[in-house]
């Protein structure tokens, strides 16, 4: 199998607070991997070492086998890391198409072009009717992005995030904050994107059965270290994974 993302004994601290103690991950190519874990597990900073927020202490990430550790945030979406950040890269004022259509242009580079072919034109156009039609927002295309509801808005972001190309995806809780009947249409959006089988796709979730049945693979982070990772057959049955989530290590309900 070959593996898109790689992490090697990576650890960061905040203070005297060891987060992430030297978890070695592989994220392999064109596969769903969800990363869970309850609150505090230390998600969020792993997710921020992959896009280049946060430099590990110790450890090295590594992208398509290249060393990325040091590399900056920008870098690594030009490599083709594309991350969500929690709907603040919308543009409220803009319709719903013409939010997609400003990530499509990025993505082909035209928005700094005087001239642009209709060739050009007419990809670009084909680009944003194919991703309006992806997230199921084709009735909300001419509406303006700050009169959506807060599950379109993410629909909205998965779009803008697509229209970048990236290879690969990193979604940071994608129903969080949103109501609980918009959660099936967000995560119908999420499947199709896998369908699509465009870009690898990494998603952290504290609570497991949202993500179950999407996953092909599932890492458990549990205070900084990697408890356990394999399909989420394997996870549901691991003895140290329930314990983790149900048997009093924590209580929460993140398992339901
Ligand atoms: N910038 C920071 N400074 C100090 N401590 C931090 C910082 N960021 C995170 N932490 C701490 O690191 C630990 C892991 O946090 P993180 O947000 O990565 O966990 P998580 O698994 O994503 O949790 P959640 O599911 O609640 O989002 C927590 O104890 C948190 O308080």
């Amino acid at each position: 199998m070959s593996y898109l993302l790689e992490t090697v004994d990576v650890s960061v601290a905040f203070g005297e607070q060891t987060v992430i103690n030297k978890v070695s991950l592989r994220i392999p190519k064109q596969r769903f991997t969800s990363i869970i874990g309850p609150n505090g597990a230390g998600k969020t900073t792993l997710f921020n070492l992959l896009s280049g927020q946060l430099t590990p202490s110790q450890g090295t990430i590594k992208y398509k086998g290249q060393d990325i550790t040091h590399l900056p945030p920008a870098a690594r979406t030009r490599l083709g890391i594309g991350r969500s950040f929690q709907l603040t890269n919308l543009f409220p004022k803009l319709t719903v198409r013409e939010n997609i259509r400003l990530a499509v242009q990025a993505a082909q580079g035209v928005r700094f072009r005087l001239w642009i072919s209709q060739a050009d034109q007419r990809r670009q156009a084909e680009d944003v009717e194919r991703l309006l039609h992806l997230v199921l927002l084709e009735k909300k295309a001419n509406v303006l992005a700050s009169h959506l509801a807060h599950g379109e808005k993410r629909k909205l972001e998965l779009a803008m995030l697509l229209g970048l190309r990236p290879d690969v995806l990193l979604l940071d809780e994608p129903t969080a904050g949103i109501s609980l009947e918009e959660v099936p249409a967000v995560l119908k959006v999420i499947e199709s994107i896998k369908e699509s089988n465009t870009c690898t796709i990494i998603l952290i979730e504290h609570k497991m059965d949202m993500v179950k049945s999407l996953s092909d693979h599932m890492v458990v982070l549990f205070h900084g270290e990697l408890l356990a990772e394999g399909t989420p057959t394997d996870m549901m049955r691991n003895e140290q994974v329930q314990s983790a989530y149900l048997g009093g290590l924590y209580k929460h309900d993140a398992a339901t």
